[in-house]
């Protein structure tokens, strides 16, 4: 029987990314192509205003390309319903962000189970049960009922990865995840990342300014003025 290829995760076909406003338009992505595939921890990096955040944001399906397109698992995002793609940001992908983005009158552990919330399907006691094994994972088993604001920065992070990490995502994307922590919390974070990637086959794009992370990880893709130079 012939073995069919698994098609990448995320694939990003001659993509452009054009900004108008009123006075300038800006190409902030030019003629880029890649894939991702499943198990792969790749780096994204470049000067300030290269568009490495475009690209993120243009995987996690929250913009779309002026040209070109972008494909999840082999289908083209373009032929998904507003309803089907909802479910896809919601079920596919996990973000993490430099600021974290926890809520603070919420515990660690209810901030970890937000995104299940919008899950059908589970009961509040399943959604308890992994969230709690997720902050199991990234080490913070005895700080479930902290708030944010008790927490160091890095454990803040940790929040924010078992969060990314509840809805099972087949993708994480990571916008300069250590961007905010001093090198030896940046360090830890990087660790647990390629711990996940490493162990348990995560898939992990991550945004970094710092060369040294980036050779960490399996892959670089450097952008330079919106386009790719590797
Ligand atoms: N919403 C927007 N409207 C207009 N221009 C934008 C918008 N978002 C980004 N840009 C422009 O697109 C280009 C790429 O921006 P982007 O944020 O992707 O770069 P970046 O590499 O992530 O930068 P940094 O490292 O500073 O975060 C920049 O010139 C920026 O000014």
């Amino acid at each position: 029987m012939t073995k069919i290829a698994e098609a990448p995760v995320l694939r990003l076909i001659d993509i452009e990314k054009i900004y108008q406003t009123s006075t300038v338009e800006t190409s902030a992505l030019n003629c880029v192509s890649l894939s991702i595939n499943r198990g792969e921890f790749v780096s994204v990096m470049g000067p300030s205003g290269c568009g490495k955040s475009t690209l993120l944001s243009l995987m996690g399906l929250l913009d779309e390309p002026s040209v070109g397109t972008v494909e999840v698992n082999g289908r083209p995002v373009r032929s998904y319903s507003e309803k089907d793609l909802a479910s896809l940001r919601n079920e596919k992908i996990g973000f993490i962000f430099q600021s974290y983005h926890l809520i603070n009158d919420l515990s660690v552990v209810d901030n970890v189970e937000l995104p299940l919330l919008y899950r059908s399907g589970m009961s509040a006691k399943d959604r308890r049960k992994r969230a709690l094994a997720m902050l199991e994972k990234v080490g913070l088993g005895a700080r479930t009922s902290h708030f944010p604001q008790q927490l160091s920065g890095g454990q803040r992070q940790r929040v924010a990865i078992a969060r990314a990490l509840a809805g099972e995502p087949e993708i994480i994307l990571a916008d300069e995840p250590t961007g905010n922590l001093d090198s030896v919390m940046g360090e830890e974070i990087m660790d647990l990342l390629l711990h996940l990637n490493e162990k348990e086959g995560t898939t992990i794009v991550m945004v970094t300014h710092d060369e040294a992370q980036a050779q960490r990880t399996k892959r670089q893709i450097r952008l330079l003025d919106g386009s790719q130079v590797n």
